[in-house]
């Protein structure tokens, strides 16, 4: 578990910075910098600042500084709105019970004196702003006297947090009295000519409120409280918005490229990068037009990136880096590009294959600040501009044909020292011919490797260095001169991809002389330059130039692995590695296979409650970790329904515990729950000495499902247990599920049975809710015995009609039987439902459509659970224990 340091620990250098941050804050970049540092220098202790001074900022602490300042926008952006939304859920409340109590139209401020302001756009603006529904329907609630809007700006603030896209000096205010329909109702309506008066003084915003007091008191129907209109026109003398860039004219949508490019730079600008996260924030923003993604490193250093950009705006994308002071010239060798673009189709799965599925190389970009862009763990920073010659490609490829030549002539006292600065895994795919790897494991131990080898080395010998794209030799290049005085250092420019791509353009057939793949820091992790396959398989030994990273979180070792040892491993480089990945869990000896380890608790540590009573609970079998791993690779959207491990352990325990262990379980999904209720009904049966349970009598599991994919995946699952059980081969049949296609189940009805005790039929149904009311009024086709527990884990929006079917009669769940429900905390978000006001699903001026939706279905979603929750408790037909486990589980018995 990450633990967040506590904000004291941003010890770095303040006042290092400090009167450079000065001088610097005289810009406009340096303003923004500087009010950063401002809230930085509060941010840091001071007891500790002297002592600091020196030290240059650690990655963790870029880090850690730059998450605690965006949290502390984000904190006080969503302190300022929750403000507003907690002041209008209040006064809509208070109003309510005004209306209810008190509606004496003679005293009509019980509650503070408010004005309804009802809001009318113009409509060139709606559109320029793109208003969301509520703001075109705008009405606010404004209190009226001391507390109340009095001047210009204060009702300019009132309506910047009301419309998120509302600019300063676009806009001007007019006031109007709001057309009121015979009822009383206020409506919105375009302010008729010669009707409105404009606002722009305080004055004008006290006498506007003067005039819906006047208004209130002297309208012929009945008001409950004074209205008035406020217009929001554009501003037709608004400065125009500033012309777009020039390298986005004319440019194409990049939504409409066929193809994808992948690219590469590096930059060591001689000035450095002032500020890293305002570069980051700023090139981050300048990129958004191009649709570009990949991974980009700011340091004070420079810029190193590996992205892919769509290609029909590759050209703008190139013309918006060389204007950027800080990449511009000093992006050594340009933009190296990959010579082959890649179709949008062979994007989408060039990457390193995600749970046995296909993956992009890039899914979105991100921009992050580092300590240094290669970490080279050297203690002081060399001179990057003075690294030796920088040799184009096909020079290049001349030396190394020659020096191939002369080896073979027999002499070879005059070839240069080829050295390979790329680290083992890399080398071993693919490397130049008569290069000697430094065979490194990490960059930073080349030092070290360097001083070995060159040590008897004369001090111009000719020493020819390369890498993946050009930026490591520039450290290596700085080394060797600087540190170790060689004065015959070349690098190769742009590295292997600069040298494929010149290859291929300026010549015909020609040799390549560099053999295999080249490895590249993005999701394809290798790209074949010749069909050389050099690399052995470390974990079968069979040849081959397939990199990647092993799938235990904790261990991500880069390795060298065939196509057929990724599957069988999951991913993962050794056998402990696969059972940790199998059973999700982070602790597991070299060797253990899919055993349940309950004795790996007694040497284990614990980090919290949950982590101790996970590790003092008999593990699930292996099986239903394999089951999740299905449901993650074949149904990835949905995969947080499962219920999982220790939901599952207290469902099976609960079914073990049911009179006969006959179970309904209403939405199956992938039928981990179902598999659970299975192992609750075998266990009474094996208690009871009933076997061969079905729908008539017994121990038996019926689940209903209406998704097919889901309903085939369950029914695979259920099969595999039924034919094996629920042991290690159980767990090897559902592993093997995970790479095949599942097949469709021939009808809308399977059956299967464990260990031929607890008998199981799963049904695809178009509605639960109609087939278990069908049940409930013994009409239907079908007729099951009387269930002890009922599982109640489909729609969660008809959960009282659901469990009002299990207690209108005893023909779906027997007296004395259990409802359990599923989901009944909603993440939590039954706490704030409860109190009227939510704040962790608040909408936010800066949210997006699609987070605003988001977050009102999460509402609506919290409020009818609490609904439900507030309903069941008062029901005298049951008793109801809410535990609060994972997402809220109610058990509710049937007295
Ligand atoms: C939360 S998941 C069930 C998870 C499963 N019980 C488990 O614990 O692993 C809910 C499932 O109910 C299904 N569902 C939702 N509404 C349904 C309905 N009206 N009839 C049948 N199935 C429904 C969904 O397709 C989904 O697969």
């Amino acid at each position: 578990m990450m633990v967040m340091k506590p904000v004291r620990a941003f010890s770095s250098a303040p006042a290092l910075c400090y009167s450079r941050q000065q001088s610097f804050a005289q810009t406009s970049r340096g303003r923004q910098s500087w009010r950063r540092s401002q809230l930085m220098t509060r941010l840091w202790d001071s007891s500790n600042q002297e002592q600091q001074q020196s030290r240059p900022l650690s990655n963790q602490e870029l880090v850690e500084r730059r998450l605690a300042v965006n949290q502390a926008k984000r904190e006080s952006r969503q302190r300022s709105v929750q403000e507003r939304l907690d002041r209008n859920m209040k006064f809509k409340r208070l109003l309510h019970n005004d209306s209810t109590t008190n509606s004496d139209q003679e005293s009509p401020f019980v509650v503070p004196p408010l004005y309804a302001v009802k809001i009318w756009v113009d409509i060139d603006l709606r559109q320029e702003m793109r208003l969301s529904g509520r703001e075109k329907r705008g009405r606010v609630f404004l209190e009226s006297g001391s507390k109340g809007v009095q001047t210009i700006s204060g009702l300019h603030q009132e309506l910047y947090g009301f419309f998120s896209a509302l600019r300063k000096n676009t806009f001007l205010l007019s006031a109007s009295v709001p057309p009121i329909t015979a009822d009383g109702k206020v409506e919105s309506l375009p302010p008729k000519e010669g009707e409105a008066w404009t606002i722009e003084t305080d004055d004008d915003v006290i006498a506007t409120f003067q005039k819906a007091d006047e208004f209130f008191h002297e309208s012929a129907v009945k008001l409950q409280r004074p209205c008035i209109q406020i217009n929001v026109l554009k501003n037709p003398n608004a400065p125009p918005p500033p012309p777009p860039p020039a390298y986005l004219e004319g440019m194409a949508d990049p939504k409409q490229s066929e193809t994808m490019t992948m690219l590469s730079f590096y930059a060591f600008p001689p000035q450095g990068i002032e500020d890293p996260e305002a570069f980051a924030f700023d090139i981050k923003k300048k990129w958004k037009p191009f649709g570009a993604l990949g991974r980009v490193y700011v340091a004070h250093e420079g810029v190193n990136a590996q992205m892919s950009v769509p290609t029909n705006v590759l050209d703008n994308f190139m013309a918006c880096c060389k204007i950027v002071p800080e990449l511009g010239e000093h992006m050594e060798n340009g933009i190296n590009i990959d010579p082959q673009p890649l179709t949008m189709e062979e994007f989408q799965s060039a990457g390193t294959p995600v749970n046995q599925k296909p993956a992009p190389p890039f899914r979105n970009l991100h921009v992050r600040v580092r300590s240094q862009i290669v970490a080279d763990g050297l203690d002081k920073s060399l001179d990057w501009q003075s690294a030796g010659y920088d040799m184009p490609p096909m020079e290049w490829h001349q030396k190394i044909k020659e020096a191939r030549e002369t080896k073979d002539t027999g002499d070879d006292t005059s070839s240069p020292i080829v050295l390979d600065c790329r680290n083992d895994y890399e080398t071993e795919v693919g490397i130049f011919e008569g290069a000697e790897p430094l065979g490194t494991e990490n960059f930073r131990d080349s030092w070290d490797v360097l001083k070995d080898r060159l040590k008897d080395a004369p001090k111009d010998a000719p020493i020819m260095t390369y890498c993946t794209g050009g930026i490591r030799c520039v450290k290596v290049g700085a080394y060797l001169t600087q540190e170790m005085g060689f004065t015959n250092v070349s690098r190769l420019a742009g590295g292997i991809i600069a040298y494929d791509r010149t290859l291929t353009e300026k010549t015909e057939d020609e040799e390549s002389m560099f053999k295999g793949t080249n490895f590249v820091f993005d999701g394809r992790m290798g790209r074949e330059i010749t069909d050389d396959t050099l690399g052995t398989c470390a974990t079968c030994g069979t040849k081959t130039n397939l990199v990647s990273n092993c799938h235990n979180e904790n261990c991500h070792k880069r390795m060298i692995q065939c196509a057929d040892c990724r599957t069988n491993y999951h991913g993962t480089c050794s056998h402990a590695c696969k059972t940790i990945v199998i059973k999700g869990q982070a602790k597991t000896e070299e060797g253990s296979t899919f055993s349940e380890t309950a004795s790996e608790t007694s040497s284990k540590t614990f980090e919290s409650i949950d982590d101790y009573s996970v590790g003092h609970s008999t593990p699930a079998p292996s099986v239903y970790a394999e089951m999740e791993h299905n449901t993650r690779a074949h149904m990835p959207t949905g995969a947080h329904m499962v219920s999982g491990a220790t939901q599952g352990r207290i469902l099976a325990q609960l079914a073990s515990m049911t009179r006969e262990g006959r179970i309904l379980e209403l939405g199956t999904f992938t039928g981990y729950a179902t598999v659970c209720f299975l192992e609750g009904a075998r266990n009474v049966g094996q208690i009871t000495g009933v076997a061969n349970g079905n729908i008539h009598s017994g121990p038996y599991v019926m689940s209903l499902e209406r998704d097919v994919r889901a309903f085939n995946i369950a029914a695979a699952h259920v099969q595999a247990v039924g034919e094996k059980g629920l042991g290690v081969e159980a767990a090897e049949l559902v592993c093997a599920i995970r790479n095949q296609e599942v097949p469709s189940v021939d009808g809308d009805f399977v059956s299967s049975s464990l260990d031929g005790i607890a008998g199981c039929d799963l049904l695809r149904v178009t509605d639960a809710l109609a087939t278990v009311e069908e049940i409930a009024s013994g009409n239907g086709s079908l007729n099951p015995a009387p269930f002890d527990l009922v599982f109640v884990d489909a729609d969660k929006t008809r959960l009282l009609d659901y469990v009002d079917a299990c207690l209108s009669n005893d023909r779906l769940l027997n007296k004395g039987g259990f409802i359990v429900v599923d989901n009944v905390l909603w993440k939590g978000l039954v706490v704030e439902a409860s109190n009227g006001s939510f704040s962790s699903v608040a909408d936010s001026p800066d949210d997006d459509k699609n987070l605003v939706k988001k977050n009102r279905r999460a509402r609506k979603l919290a409020n009818q659970m609490h609904d439900f929750n507030s309903c069941i408790v008062k029901d005298d037909r049951v008793e109801v224990v809410l535990f609060p486990v994972r997402d809220g589980l109610s058990v509710i018995r049937k007295k």
